[in-house]
């Protein structure tokens, strides 16, 4: 294994406080050694040790990889009408999920596998490192089984959701199907998933209701899964005290919280992750991400990635709309879907640049992090390939 200087680097966002005064941990005119997959010496260009390898960024800006800690790729077909629809008008409320179900269904490993491939490979390209996947579109235990399989080919962080929606042919006994879920559905997803989700919403009929997700997560937790919520999307709701109360790692959307769901998540360990793509896809208020931060409640961006609600794999315009909609300052944003969304997945060797993180570096064709907000819809981001075998990955 050889090691490689990185050099030529304008602008150094690493996280770690102890490397200068701003928040971000930034270091100007930097340079950074990559050993054995791991960040192993950050500064100054001018005090940088020799490596075997050099990599000159001629100027640019490196961020951490982002990380991307709530997406759904693993799906088949095609809902651009939906999208139209939604745009002059027409409410989203999760009936659309049974047609990706139905061509997600139809379509062989092969096709499902190259999709994904793309999907992840274009999240790459535009500065994602770490990705989350979900199941969610097969609904049977050999369907759902089979997503999680092909996911976890691409990442470790596998989230099992058959309790995404009711499928359509189970719509006269939901309750059959909360059983199948907790039951075969579980034991088949376990040894291909670390998280359990559910899509908590009570303003959607196709989705699940407070008692329904209590029984899911529980279910899910004490088959040894870490859990995740879809929570207060389309309405206010419960899904926020239940991530609360259950001590999941993040709950996700957040769109409409009252004060007790924000002093909830104040006092906890859950995330806060917001997924602002999806309230440009749908036409939805945006969540109020200003009240969150003031509050003290530990935030995190994600793409939502996913056919229905928003299929943009593009962090840097989430952070975007972040900045431009949400009230998050660009630092907070870029902090969000970085350390933020790492917190969401419950790791902190991705999200930031200190010695001994895994040396995970998003390049800028642009000088400084600002740019990202700044230059909105410019491809700047893409994730740094320094021809590393990649490490292993915390259990
Ligand atoms: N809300 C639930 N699930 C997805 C949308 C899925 C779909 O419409 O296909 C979401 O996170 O928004
Ligand atoms: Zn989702």
């Amino acid at each position: 294994m050889t090691s490689t200087l990185v050099t030529g680097i304008a602008e150094l966002v690493t996280h770690d406080p102890s490397l200068g005064d701003d928040p971000l941990g930034i270091v100007t005119d930097a340079a950074l050694v990559v050993d054995a997959g791991r960040v192993a010496w950050v500064g100054p260009a001018v005090q940088a040790p020799d490596a075997d390898a050099r990599v000159d960024v001629e100027g640019r800006a490196v961020v951490p990889g982002f990380v991307d800690s709530h997406s759904h790729l693993v799906f088949a077909g095609d809902r651009s009408a939906e999208f139209a629809a939604r745009m002059t008008g027409e409410p989203y409320d999760g009936g659309g999920i049974a047609v990706s179900v139905a061509a997600t269904r139809a379509a062989s490993d092969e096709e499902l596998r190259a999709l994904l491939a793309r999907r992840v490979a274009e999240m790459r390209a535009q500065g994602t490192t770490t990705v989350e996947v979900k199941s969610g579109y097969g609904l049977t235990v050999e369907d759902e089984t089979r997503a999680l399989r092909l996911a976890a080919e691409v990442t470790p962080e596998t989230t099992f959701l058959g309790a995404h929606v009711v499928p359509p042919e189970m719509r006269e006994d939901r309750s059959a199907y909360v059983d199948l879920v907790c039951g075969d559905m579980l034991g088949a997803a376990v040894p291909h998933a670390r998280w359990i989700d559910v899509f908590c919403e009570p303003h959607s009929p196709h989705a699940f209701t407070e008692e329904e997700s209590r029984r899911i997560l529980t279910a899910g937790r004490d088959a040894g899964l870490l859990l995740r919520v879809h929570g207060n999307q389309l309405g206010p709701g419960p899904g926020v005290r239940l991530a609360v109360e259950l001590g999941a790692a993040s709950v996700d959307h957040c769109t409409y919280l009252d004060d007790a769901d924000v002093e909830a998540l104040a006092g906890s360990d859950t995330v806060a992750t917001l997924l602002p793509g999806v309230e440009f896809s749908t036409r939805s208020p945006y969540p109020d991400a200003r009240r969150l931060l003031d509050a003290g409640v530990a935030v995190a961006i994600a793409s939502d990635c996913n056919p229905g609600t928003c299929y943009s794999s593009s962090i840097p315009l989430a952070i975007s709309l972040a900045v431009r909609e949400m009230g998050m300052t660009p630092a907070e944003a870029l902090q969000a879907a970085t350390l933020g969304s790492a917190r969401a997945l419950r790791r902190d060797d991705v999200g930031h640049l200190a010695v001994g993180a895994r040396a995970d570096l998003t390049v800028l064709d642009a000088p400084s992090y600002l740019h990202i907000p700044y230059r909105v819809g410019v491809p700047l981001a893409r994730a740094l390939d320094l021809g590393l075998t990649p490490t292993p990955t915390p259990s």
